[in-house]
This record gives structure tokens, sequence and C-alpha cells, in this order.
């Protein structure tokens, strides 16, 4: 059976008191725990430390600081990322299956060297926010999302990663032409599709329940939400449904 996590919720917050209340919410007022993201600004301003909080409540933490820079780079500093006990990390296809491959190299000897298990290391394809236009007249990508979307898939699982982050839209051109294990985690969810922010690519939690994602990632629907616990419940209901 498909691998499906409990949601993902990125805890883009400034303010790390507003952080803790987040995690303090989240693990006191419901039966399932999610998944807390944290991304470029809270490990940026908070560092390790911040990890260490979210983990002390219980919580599986998903790392996102997107790397992207040579092999060598990336290897060492998924070597420290391996030694923090996170749950998943992410590195951007873009950078090629040589970095991939060493950021893996180094997460594994980082994970090994802290007897932690080793993280998902998961590959951003076309960021969410992406679509055509930015990707032909920016980019100067040619061909659709899609298709770039896809490509970036099988060169991370040629190059050994359990996954990617991609829209549940690109689901099933992914499926195609990856193993049968590989994750597909999706940004990019909405309750009401025509409120999407900076989003480009966004299906509803249903939608991406039924695309087959195997997680969501949702962060300004929870945490901009005037109750985050109800937004939370209503966002795994409807992407789990039964599922426990
Ligand atoms: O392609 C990507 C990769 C990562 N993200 C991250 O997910 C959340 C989405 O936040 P919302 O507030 O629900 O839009 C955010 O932390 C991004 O860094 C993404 O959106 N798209």
């Amino acid at each position: 059976m498909m691998e499906r996590f409990e949601p993902i919720v990125a805890i883009d917050v400034q303010d790390k008191r507003e952080a803790v209340q987040l995690f303090d919410k989240l693990s006191n007022d419901t039966d399932h725990m999610p998944i807390v993201k944290i991304g470029m600004e809270l490990f940026y301003a908070f560092g390790p430390g911040i990890i260490k909080q979210a983990k002390e409540r219980g919580f599986k933490v998903f790392l996102d600081l997107k790397s992207h820079d040579i092999p060598n780079t990336v290897e060492r500093a998924m070597a420290q990322l391996g030694r923090l006990g996170v749950s998943f990390v992410t590195v951007h296809a873009a950078g090629g299956s040589e970095m991939m491959k060493a950021g893996l190299r180094g997460l594994e000897q980082g994970a090994r060297e802290a007897r932690n298990a080793v993280p998902k290391m998961l590959a951003i394809t076309q960021l969410t926010s992406i679509d055509e236009n930015i990707m032909h007249n920016e980019q100067h990508i040619p061909g659709t999302v899609m298709e770039s979307v896809q490509n970036y898939a099988r060169l991370a699982d040629e190059s050994g990663l359990a996954g990617v982050i991609c829209s549940a839209k690109e689901i099933k051109a992914i499926r195609e032409v990856t193993n049968p294990d590989f994750l597909c985690i999706t940004p990019g969810i909405r309750l009401d599709l025509n409120d999407h922010d900076d989003q480009k690519r966004v299906v509803t939690p249903i939608q991406a329940a039924e695309l087959g994602s195997n997680g969501i990632v949702v962060g300004r629907p929870i945490t901009q939400s005037n109750d985050p616990v109800a937004a939370y419940k209503q966002i795994r209901r409807d992407f789990l449904g039964g599922q426990q």
C-alpha cells in the first residue's frame, strides 16, 4: 500500500515564541500529531535549537533548507544535517545528480556517526510558485512544467533520493518514470483555490489525496488561520479521510 504521511505543517513564522506556541497547540490539542516543517526562516534565526524544541514535544521534523551548491559543499552540509535527528531534508534537483549523490553520502555519514536514522532526502523539482511563464521567460527552460518536473524526478530517483517535492498535479507523470516507492510530497495546498498567495500550482487537500500525494505541506492556511488546530484537523480529515 502507498505510504501516506501525516500532514506536514510549515511553521513559517519569525518569532520563536510564536513557533513554540504553534508546537504546543499542535501537540496538545490534536489526537494525531502533524510532522512540522522548519524552513529557512526559523532555522537561520534560531539554528538547531528550534529543532530540539520540536523534537522534545514529540514531533518528527521536516528540515526544508533546499540546499543547492557544488557537490563538495552539499556533501559537507548534509553531514551536519544528518547529525540533527530530523526525518526529512531537501535539496534542489537543479543542482544535478552529482550534487544529489554527494549530498546523500554526506547525510548517511553524518547520521551514522550520530547513530541517527538516515533522514529521507527529497529533491525540489520546480517550486510550486513557478508557472510556465516564469519557466520559459526567466529560467529559459523550454517545454511544459510537467516535463521539467518529470525530468527532475527521474534524475532524483536515479540519484538514489527517496522522493521529490512537486505539485500534486504532476504526480501521475512522475509515477511513469520513477520506482514504485518513490515519494511525491506536495505543497501548494489551499482550501480555497482562489486564495493562493504566491503559489501558482495549487490543489485542495482532497484533490492531493485523489492525485496520490504521499504527504501534503501546508503553511499559511494553518498558521494564519484564526484557529490553527481546527484548520489542521479539517485538512487532515480531507487528506487522510478515515485513515488513522
Ligand atoms: O515547491 C515548493 C517547495 C517548498 N514549499 C514550501 O512549502 C510551504 C508552503 O507554504 P504555504 O504557506 O502553504 O504556501 C512553504 O514553507 C514553502 O517553503 C513550497 O511551497 N513549494
